[in-house]
């Protein structure tokens, strides 16, 4: 049975073997997992077969940001991977992520296909480097538009912006976020944080978290006191 846990554990770590160890202290029952850029680098699918034979559902973020041809091959290539979800950046522009959503779009295993709005760790004067003279929340909102027009699932936000994307996109669209701490925790290189209870009570329908479980003294007590605050 698939879970219908809201909680994703991002396993952000050097190889594959911290990786699985981790997978070993999770419960495919209480959580998914998310397969990002380091891991993923270094081990390639061999880690999404080893994650997936010990029955997680998997998050492929690889933040995909090309022409749009390259990027329906990849996300093409992350669909026969059998994958539960993968990621696109929305500021590749609509006809990039109209190419991902064409290149899935009959494909037998098809994962969700959820875009990248503003990185969590990017406030406003991240954005005024880069030439964004808006408020975070604008230019999310402008790019959670664009990626539902393109058809993608959802997109990956904040969950302080939550509330005004369902009102914007609709309940239907799915918000991936990122930034989420257990209240107490250090809030390391996020800006745009919240915690879990406060991010389902704006809307969200799956929290990322890496850090405050993957380098707890006892990560299965916090994905226990996680569900626990959410019950
Ligand atoms: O797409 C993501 O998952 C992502 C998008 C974003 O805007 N911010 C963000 O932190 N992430 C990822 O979410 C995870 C957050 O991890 P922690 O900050 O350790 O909880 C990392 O794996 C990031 O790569």
């Amino acid at each position: 049975m698939p879970t219908t846990s809201p909680v994703i554990v991002a396993l952000d770590y050097p190889d594959q073997a911290q990786a699985l160890a981790m997978a070993d202290k999770l419960d495919p029952q209480k959580v998914r997992v998310k397969v990002g850029k380091e891991i993923f680098t270094r081990s390639g699918p061999a880690v999404v077969e080893a994650l997936h034979d010990k029955g997680f559902e998997i998050f492929l973020d690889l933040k995909f940001h090309d022409i749009p041809n390259t990027v329906a091959g990849a996300v093409r290539a992350a669909a026969d991977l059998g994958i539960w979800m993968v990621n696109v950046h929305a500021s590749g522009g609509q006809r990039m992520m109209e190419a991902a959503a064409e290149a899935i779009a009959n494909h037998g295993q098809r994962p969700q296909l959820i875009a990248v709005t503003v990185l969590t760790s990017m406030e406003a004067a991240d954005l005024a480097q880069i030439g964004i003279h808006d408020d975070p929340a604008v230019q999310v909102r402008r790019l959670a538009e664009l990626a539902k027009t393109a058809g993608m699932d959802g997109v990956v936000c904040s969950a302080r912006e939550a509330p005004m994307l369902k009102e914007a996109c609709g309940q239907a669209f799915s918000l991936v976020t990122p930034g989420i701490r257990p209240a107490g925790s250090d809030a390391g290189d996020q800006r745009r944080v919240l915690t879990p209870l406060q991010a389902r009570d704006a809307g969200v329908d799956y929290m990322v978290i890496g850090r405050p479980i993957t380098q707890a003294a006892e990560p299965t007590k916090v994905v226990d006191d996680i569900l626990q605050s959410l019950a």
